[in-house]
């Protein structure tokens, strides 16, 4: 029998559906009983060039051809963004349709209405391709490691700025080029400063942590920092350091408390993080009974994301023939408190101050007085009289970085803090 599947959105991710769909389509009728074939195509431009895979028959610009058909009992949506994504999926999922999605944006601010909006109407949203492309990540922490009360998730989840660090590091582009390049290859996000800014992993480390930790969790629970201010001399002295930066999704539970973080930070080269480059993404999971486990694969890109929605399409599919569709949803009741983390750790900081004596002397007095102790200096002059001074320090407190970065900002011969980032051990 064919089940018949309504496309909002027709870009990077959805022609990748589209493709992955029509290559797969005998074999999941062969897994699931049901052969799924996308009846109808959703786009803002039907002139718009598309690769051959799309038949122009079955696109439209009008939503009601998809969410007002009967006949289609499947949405999948990649539009991304939330409006006009938020009113399709409610629509469709009011409609008794099941919606299969990879928008992150939407399901880290609206989860809890559309989870319930399934819920209610017995349907399945599914959005597995919303968090590290095709590495499974959703699905395991529901279900697989559902008997371990997680305790740490730690990872690389944007491959945007994976992309731009690595090309940074290993190839010598600049930050522009890299993110240009980024762009060409689908991985970015249509407004790419969502990357850059960390909204992107933090949304993403919402999505995981609400599922890891059983709890509601906000966005605004989550501590962003972008990559923004790191530059090719960070690069330059972290590896000098034996380092490379990398954006690090952070979230913790310690006996009911959330600590989530997005922040660039020094990953040693010997670390496994540090071998995780361009669009890849890798997750570390620890459990009280699983131990510690690693994620690994593709975080971006047109097939690998395909054949995470894919795999969701099949699982609908399968619900739909077992007759348990609207149980997949996993509804989370409480919310635990968020604060920031209150762990030490070793922390770089660079700064550009003038060159001359006594200078190192009294930014080695503020942290002496601020109570961080230094455990490494580098110094390159840079302009005519100043130069790049990076410290890393030996464990610190977020607070008191804080209070010397102050501090540090008051004294006349230092012109600009350029970049704090923690250090991994
Ligand atoms: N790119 C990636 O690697 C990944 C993306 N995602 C998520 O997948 C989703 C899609 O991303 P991506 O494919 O990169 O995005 P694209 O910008 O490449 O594609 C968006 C598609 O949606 C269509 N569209 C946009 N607005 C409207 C509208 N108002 N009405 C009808 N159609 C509309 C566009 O139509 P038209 O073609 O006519 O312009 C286009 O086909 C996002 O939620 C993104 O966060 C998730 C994981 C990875
Ligand atoms: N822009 C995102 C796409 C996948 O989620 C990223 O770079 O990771």
């Amino acid at each position: 029998m064919t089940l018949l599947i309504g496309l909002l959105g027709c870009g990077t991710v959805g022609s990748g559906v589209v493709e992955l769909v029509e290559r797969r389509a005998d074999k999941i009728a062969q897994m699931t009983g049901l052969r799924p074939s996308i009846a109808k195509i959703l786009v803002r431009n039907k002139e718009k060039a598309r690769p051959s895979s799309i038949d122009p028959a079955k696109l439209t610009t009008d939503p009601k051809d998809i969410l007002d058909d009967p006949k289609i009992s499947l949405v999948i949506e990649t539009i991304g963004g939330i409006e006009p994504a938020r009113e399709f999926i409610l629509a469709a999922l009011k409609a008794g349709k099941h919606v299969v999605t990879a928008n992150k944006d939407l399901i880290a601010l609206h989860g809890p209405e559309i989870l319930e909006t399934a819920e209610r109407n017995q349907v399945d949203i599914l959005y597995e391709a919303a968090v590290g492309g095709a590495i499974p990540l959703v699905r395991p922490l529901k279900e697989s490691l559902a008997s371990s009360d997680i305790t740490d998730l730690k990872g690389i989840i944007n491959g945007t700025t994976n992309y731009i660090l690595s090309k940074m590091t290993d190839a010598g582009l600049s930050f522009d080029e890299a993110l240009s390049e980024a762009q060409r290859l689908g991985y970015a996000e249509s407004d790419p400063s969502s990357d850059v800014d960390g909204l992107d992993a933090a949304r993403k480390l919402a999505i995981l942590s609400s599922i890891a930790f059983a709890s509601i969790v906000e966005l605004s629970d989550v501590r962003v920092q972008g990559i923004r201010n790191v530059t090719a001399a960070d690069v330059r002295f972290a590896d000098q350091l034996g380092y490379v930066i990398k954006l690090l999704a952070v979230g913790k539970d310690r006996d009911g408390r959330l600590s989530l973080e997005v922040r660039p930070s020094l990953v040693p080269k010997s670390h496994p993080l540090a071998h995780v480059s361009e669009s890849y993404n890798a997750l570390y999971v620890r459990g009280d009974a699983a131990g510690d486990l690693m994620f690994f694969g593709q975080g971006a890109g047109s097939m690998p994301t395909a054949s995470a929605v894919v795999g969701d399409v099949i699982e609908a599919l399968r619900n739909i023939q077992l007759g348990v569709s609207g149980h997949s949803q996993n509804l989370i009741g409480t919310q635990k408190t968020a604060e920031a983390s209150k762990d030490l750790t070793p922390y770089y900081m660079r700064l550009s101050a003038e060159d001359q004596p006594g200078v190192f002397a009294e930014i080695a007095k503020v942290f002496g007085e601020t109570e961080v102790s230094m455990s490494n200096v580098l110094q390159t002059p840079t302009r005519l009289g100043h130069a790049d001074i990076v410290v890393v320090t030996h464990n610190a407190s977020a607070q008191h970085m804080d209070i010397t970065v102050k501090r540090l900002q008051e004294l006349r011969h230092v012109s600009v803090i350029h970049t704090v980032m923690p250090v991994e051990s």
